[in-house]
């Protein structure tokens, strides 16, 4: 075999040698620098479309990576590589010799002095090139270019290969992401957003009870996710394949609550054609969710107390109980302790249900949780909205959405999202209608969550101490991610006694 013929199969072998173009790259480079004097090479590829040139492998002594690095051209410059005076191999002694290299690699790579760039073409496309580079100026020879130039072929089938390898994962990637929306919207167990930094603790509750039958009450400002924890305890107890039925308590007349929970018999009362299931029956085996339990009337009250005390209900115009199989978990944005006090809240129920309160944080005591629920969010209108990527929104928009109060929590920042969606046709989202943030309601932040105290921001508006104390302690809870005592707690922080910091948000009325 011709050395010329050795050389070719040696570098053909060794740039199909793996289809991860940069593991070829090194094995190709492994070899060429023992033939040329080359200290490394590269591939980059001609966007003419967006006028761009993106470096996507480099190989040299230390390993071969993959890349996305892209730097603009002007028109000029996409005219000048389009134009098919330019020659298929090309030496450049010097790097100014050429201006569109000299402008790419004093971006790219500005330590290079010398380089030989092979172009690569696919069915008459202008792919790209294969740069092989030294460090020292004059390094190339034509000898060198003449043992280069019949690699231009391989390397752009490689090259076009292995972008189109690159699509069908960008693919499969966006695939996997829908699939994770759609598991989401199905209501799988990965559905609740902030489970790792606001709802921390809230998780690790329901964690802790999700797995045993004990009655759960739920409370938290309405719109912060009650029913989204109910339902995570209930997917994460055995009891996940089973009914889960959830109860408006606020929502049923009064004189309706009897026959709706418990259900009747035959020819209980006028109308009564046939026995029907009350709530509780159709929940036997799985879970019931008593929401908004504060607006329960107590004669209702004193009959759900008996179902929690023997688990068995009796149908409006029946005598015999009904054994029932079920867990019960409450919820109210109601003070019930304060109902209790005037009376419109039975004792003994309270000390029933509140074996095991869960306390869900409103989301302005979690802001870091909002750009989280954004995205998440997002990617659910994506397929309501039949669009093919997801909006974006500068940062200061979301710097604004995380300084917002959100009275309505939650389900406030679900509508604010859809309505910037509806308005946006496309463009950046803005949230402009949700109106200027108050500064006695937060402080400034920067997107990175610097805090930022700037005196000249103030206005004649002031705002008493102790409200800016509670601020200012429940930014720097939120810096903390919660945390109060130890290594990089609030505490620490505000340079603070741990139990000093936790009687002034007592105090405070801070969770
Ligand atoms: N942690 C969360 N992750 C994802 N979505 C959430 C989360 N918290 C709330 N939501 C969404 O916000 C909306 C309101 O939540 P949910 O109905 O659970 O609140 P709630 O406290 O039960 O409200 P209400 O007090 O009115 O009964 C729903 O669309 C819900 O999907």
């Amino acid at each position: 075999m011709s050395n010329e013929l050795k050389f070719f199969f040696e570098v053909t072998q060794r740039l199909s040698s793996s289809l991860q173009l940069d593991r070829s790259l090194k094995s190709c480079f492994d070899y060429l620098e023992q033939q040329l004097p080359i200290d490394g090479m590269y591939i980059n590829l001609f966007r003419q479309e967006s006028e761009e040139i993106q470096m996507v492998a480099h190989a040299d002594r230390q390993g071969g990576q993959l890349l996305d690095r892209r730097i603009a051209l002007t028109p000029q410059m996409c005219d000048a590589l389009n134009n098919g005076e330019r020659p298929p191999i090309l030496i450049l002694n010097y790097i100014d010799m050429d201006s569109v290299t000299h402008h790419v690699m004093s971006q790219l790579l500005p330590k290079v002095k010398s380089l030989i760039l092979l172009k690569m073409h696919c069915d008459d496309f202008h792919l790209g090139v294969v740069g092989f580079y030294s460090y020292k100026e004059q390094s190339f020879r034509a000898r060198h270019a003449d043992m280069l130039q019949s690699l231009h072929q391989p390397f752009a089938m490689v090259t076009a290969f292995n972008l189109q390898g690159r699509n069908l994962l960008a693919e499969k990637a966006q695939l996997e992401a829908e699939n994770r929306t759609l598991r989401r919207s199905m209501g799988s167990r990965d559905d609740v957003i902030g489970a790792n930094s606001g709802l921390k603790q809230v998780m690790e509750q329901v964690e802790a009870i999700a797995p045993l039958d004990s009655t759960v009450l739920i409370q938290g400002e309405t719109g912060c996710g009650k029913e989204v924890i109910a339902n995570a305890i209930h997917t994460r107890s055995a009891r996940a394949h089973k009914p889960f039925i959830k109860v408006n308590c606020g929502a049923i007349p009064d004189t309706l609550i009897d026959s709706e929970l418990f259900g009747y018999e035959k020819g209980a009362f006028t109308g009564a054609e046939k026995r029907k299931q009350g709530y509780f029956e159709q929940a036997n085996g799985g879970t019931i969710f008593l929401d908004e339990l504060g607006e329960l009337p107590l004669s209702a009250q004193v009959r759900l107390l008996r179902v929690l005390q023997s688990r068995t209900i009796v149908r409006v115009g029946g005598v015999e109980p009904v054994e029932l199989d079920i867990r019960i978990v409450a919820a109210t944005h109601r003070d019930l302790q304060e109902m209790m006090k005037e009376g419109t809240f039975r004792e003994d129920l309270w000390y029933r249900l509140s074996v095991f309160p869960i306390a869900i944080p409103p989301l302005r005591h979690r802001r870091q949780d909002v750009p989280l629920l954004v995205h998440h969010l997002l990617e659910q209108f994506l397929g309501r909205f039949n669009l093919d990527r997801l909006p974006s929104i500068a940062p200061e928009q979301l710097a604004k959405l995380q300084n917002y109060n959100w009275p309505g929590n939650v389900r406030e920042l679900v509508n604010a999202v859809e309505r910037a969606m509806i308005q946006s046709r496309g463009a950046p989202l803005q949230f402009d209608f949700l109106g200027p943030v108050e500064v006695a309601e937060s402080l400034p932040m920067t997107s990175n969550q610097t805090i930022v105290i700037d005196p000249s921001r103030a206005t004649d508006q002031l705002v008493s101490l102790d409200m800016m104390t509670a601020k200012y302690i429940e930014h720097a809870l939120r810096v903390t991610g919660g945390k109060i005592h130890g290594q990089g707690g609030a505490a620490e922080k505000l340079d603070i006694h741990p139990n000093t910091l936790r009687s002034r948000m007592k105090k405070l009325g801070i969770l």
